[in-house]
């Protein structure tokens, strides 16, 4: 951190779709970034995805040539959590949505990290109290700092508030969010799934219970989302998009917390058995020559 406080290194834990994308965005703005997973293969595709996003702004006029290896060059590869939150300033864990891996990494983290370094959560829907738990008095410096996908390209960060997050651990995560170039809104009770994976679930189910109940297809249900109300992509390209084994942990979880209106459908459970998790594995509800 420099002498007026402002954020230089950060550290993200879980390379996958999110992380990759936080990383680039944090590198983006000048940062140094440690990309942590524990497998070398999805580090692998994490540089490449966040190459091809580079190239992507590059030909569309908003990077200059020259600033993508500056950017990547920012950017640490490490399979090792100790070293890797060694003087960070923030830490963002975007490993998977489920709670026992959460509090692993929170614990590895938290007994290397610097002291004053803040740690960020970028769960979807998980109680912040209960991540933060295994920490005792650390809990204080456990916040929700939720992106969106493409986390380069999408306006709001959701930062949430724990039990016993203090002041000064959401002042800080707020500043980096803007740091980041992003709009924050602020969820002031830790309740599960938060402002916007609570809303957005209902729709996204509404599509999969009309795709189970033989009402159109699933083509035909994304465009009538896509033109009826002008979103950007259908509630069921966008489940391909994101991953739809993280869309069944995240439905699991509100489950337990909201009950039966979040039940995961049986079409769902089965996609994911079968292995098909949308773009990830190259097969969702569409093929994408996986
Ligand atoms: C179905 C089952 C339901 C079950 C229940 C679900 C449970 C739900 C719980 C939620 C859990 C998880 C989700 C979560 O926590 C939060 C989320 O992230 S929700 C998802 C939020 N994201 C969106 O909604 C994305 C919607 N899509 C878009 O906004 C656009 O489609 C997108 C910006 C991705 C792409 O734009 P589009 O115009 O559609 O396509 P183009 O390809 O033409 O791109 C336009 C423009 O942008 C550039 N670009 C696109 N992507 C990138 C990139 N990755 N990097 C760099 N640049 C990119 C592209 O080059 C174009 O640039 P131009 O200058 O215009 O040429
Ligand atoms: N996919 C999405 O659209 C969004 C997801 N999220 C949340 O972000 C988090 C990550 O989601 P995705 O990136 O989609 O998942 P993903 O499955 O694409 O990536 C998760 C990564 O974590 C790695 N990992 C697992 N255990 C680890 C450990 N102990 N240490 C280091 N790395 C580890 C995995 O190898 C994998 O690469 C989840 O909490 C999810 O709910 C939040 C917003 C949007």
């Amino acid at each position: 951190m420099t002498d007026n406080g402002t954020v230089q290194k950060v550290a993200v834990i879980g390379g996958g779709v999110m992380g990759s994308g936080i990383a680039q965005l944090a590198a983006t703005v000048g940062h140094e970034v440690r990309l942590v997973d524990v497998s070398p293969e999805r580090l692998e595709t994490a540089l490449a995805a966040i190459g091809t996003s580079l190239d992507r702004f590059i030909r569309s006029g908003r990077l200059e040539t020259d600033q993508r290896e500056e950017i990547l060059g920012r950017i640490t590869p490490a399979t090792r959590i100790p070293e890797a939150v060694e003087g960070v300033d923030v830490v963002v864990e975007a490993v998977l949505e489920r709670l026992e891996v959460k509090h692993q990494v929170m614990t590895e983290v938290a007994a290397h990290a610097p002291a004053e370094a803040i740690l960020g959560t970028n769960t979807s829907q998980l109680s912040i109290t209960a991540i933060g738990s295994v920490l005792g008095e650390g809990a204080s410096r456990v916040v929700g700092m939720h992106f969106f996908n493409p986390a380069v390209l999408m306006r709001l960060v959701e930062l949430v508030k724990g039990l016993e997050t203090s002041e000064d651990t959401l002042r800080r995560a707020e500043d980096f969010a803007r740091s980041l170039g992003k709009e924050t809104v602020v969820c002031l009770k830790d309740s599960p799934g938060f402002l916007t994976s609570r809303i957005s679930a209902i729709l996204r189910m509404e599509a999969l219970h009309m795709l189970e109940e033989g009402l159109a297809s699933p083509e035909d249900i994304d465009k009538a989302v896509r033109l009826a109300f002008n979103h950007p992509m259908g509630p069921l390209e966008l489940g391909d998009f994101n991953g739809l084994d993280t869309y069944l942990d995240a439905l699991t979880g509100l489950h337990a917390a909201h009950g039966e209106r979040f039940r995961p459908p049986v079409v769902l459970r089965n996609m994911v058995a079968a292995g098909r998790l949308g773009r990830k594995s190259g097969r969702g509800f569409y093929d994408h020559g996986g």
